[in-house]
């Protein structure tokens, strides 16, 4: 099966298009969480109470990059597989093509990645001709200087976001998205516009105050597609002071960012 073909199980399966983001930040761990690899054993138990409503987990490397690091993404990667749910690595990966073929053996161990593509298109290849694997490519960002570059004029109509999300559209054979912010809904209506038929992660709903029905609106090509929230659903427990309160907490934001954008599916 593909990353999308599973995807589109696994939607279905949950009712959901929910992408819980992984990214345990270090300074924000409960205190009761004493544990050798504490952001393995944060995910473990995230998952344990989000899995249900989780079309997809997306890690995010960079909270994740040192030894110990590697050690809680290896195993929270297969700990995620044994609950059947599929695997993004928020990498943005964009190099060298001889640099690129390394980073692309990652999806030797996750499903999906998402990449840069300020190099160009023989930076992604290594990543777009790895049989089965997702690869998001980002097109319009969530963060407020994604303005700086991407929605600048290229050749003499289009942005640069759009001119990225049709050549995506070029390279895909059944294995690309595009990842496109929930904090530019006009964006998002306009690249959707360009690119009916491309699966879209959808970043920026919770933390970052996005727009959720834009999200689904726009994000999914024939129901297809991802909503993510990171902090909101992993940090809803802060505050709580025992364990079950804390990850009952995260569980509970899951389902009701679920239930909030299958309003708008
Ligand atoms: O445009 C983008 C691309 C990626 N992200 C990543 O998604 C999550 C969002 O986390 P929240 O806590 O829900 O804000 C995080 O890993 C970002 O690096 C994004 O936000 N925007």
């Amino acid at each position: 099966m593909t990353f999308f073909e599973d995807l589109a199980a696994r939607i279905d399966a949950t009712d959901s298009v929910v992408s819980v983001g992984l990214d345990p930040d270090l300074d924000r761990l409960p205190d009761f969480l004493d544990a050798d690899l504490p952001r393995w054993a944060f995910n473990r138990r995230v998952i344990d109470a989000t899995h249900e409503h989780a079309a997809c987990y997306k890690p995010n490397a960079a909270f994740y990059e040192d030894p110990d690091g590697w050690r809680a993404l290896r195993e929270t990667v297969a700990y995620a597989h044994g609950k059947g749910v599929p695997v993004l690595l928020d990498a943005k990966r964009g190099d060298i093509g001889n640099t690129a073929r390394q980073y692309a053996k990652v999806l030797d161990d996750v499903d999906a990645i998402t990449v840069n593509p300020y190099l160009g298109e023989d930076a992604l290849r290594p990543f777009l001709d790895r049989e089965g694997a997702g690869v998001f490519v980002l097109a319009r960002t969530s963060n407020p200087g994604a303005r700086d570059f991407q929605n600048l004029t290229v050749g003499n109509d289009k942005t640069l976001y759009e001119y990225v999300a049709q050549r995506a559209a070029e390279w895909d054979d059944g294995n690309v998205g595009l990842v496109v912010g929930a904090t530019a809904p006009e964006e998002l209506e306009e690249v959707r516009e360009l690119v009916p038929d491309l699966p879209f992660l959808v970043p920026g709903v919770g933390a970052q105050g996005g727009d959720a029905e834009a999200a689904v609106e726009h994000g999914l090509a024939d129901g297809i597609g991802l909503v993510n929230s990171s902090r909101g659903i992993l940090f809803a427990g802060e505050g709580a002071d025992e364990e079950g309160a804390y990850f009952r907490a995260a569980g509970d934001a899951a389902k009701r960012l679920k239930t909030r954008l299958n309003e708008y599916r």
